[in-house]
């Protein structure tokens, strides 16, 4: 049987701002993301299997990416932890407030390539992450393609 691409859209709200940037976005505000995870496998062809049929149950799919990002993403805001926001990052968290530190700018492109490298370490040995989309606007989006990396 051919390889099928299923995929499963989610949405997280989160605050950011992007340090030394030369526009409007160096303001801490937010988005309302929209993350689409597309993976790539063969439908179970064994009958009497209960995920007949399936390339992954995208209950299944469902669970890996919401653990690894939309349950920590959201509502969380992001800071680029090799900038001054550090500071900013570290008093909000002390104060309870729900912060991620970033090990890169918080860009639509950089967190494509974290949420790639997070979501296939966690995907079954025969399913392999064929693409990430993630809105950040109406209007803007960022994608990552396994084929491209
Ligand atoms: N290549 C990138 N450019 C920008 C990013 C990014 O992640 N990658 N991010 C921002 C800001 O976060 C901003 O919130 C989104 O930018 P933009 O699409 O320019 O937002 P607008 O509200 O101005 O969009 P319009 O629909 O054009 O009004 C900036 N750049
Ligand atoms: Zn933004």
């Amino acid at each position: 049987m051919g390889k099928i691409r299923i995929t499963k859209q989610f949405n997280f709200e989160a605050g950011h701002a992007l340090y030394g940037y030369d526009g409007k976005c160096r303001n801490v505000h937010g988005h309302s993301y929209k993350l689409s995870v597309t993976v790539i496998g063969t439908p179970i062809s064994d009958a009497d299997h209960v995920k007949h049929g399936m390339v992954i149950d995208f209950g299944d799919l469902k669970k890996v990416v919401n653990e690894e990002i939309v349950d920590q993403f959201d509502h969380a805001t992001i800071f680029n932890k090799n900038s001054p926001h550090v500071e900013l990052a570290n008093e909000l968290s002390e104060r309870g407030h729900s912060i991620i530190l970033a090990d890169y700018q918080p860009t639509s492109e950089n967190m494509v390539i974290d949420f790639a490298s997070k979501i296939k370490a966690r995907l079954p040995e025969n399913i392999q992450l064929h693409s990430i989309k993630l809105q950040e606007t109406e209007t803007s989006f960022a994608e990552w393609y396994a084929s491209d990396n």
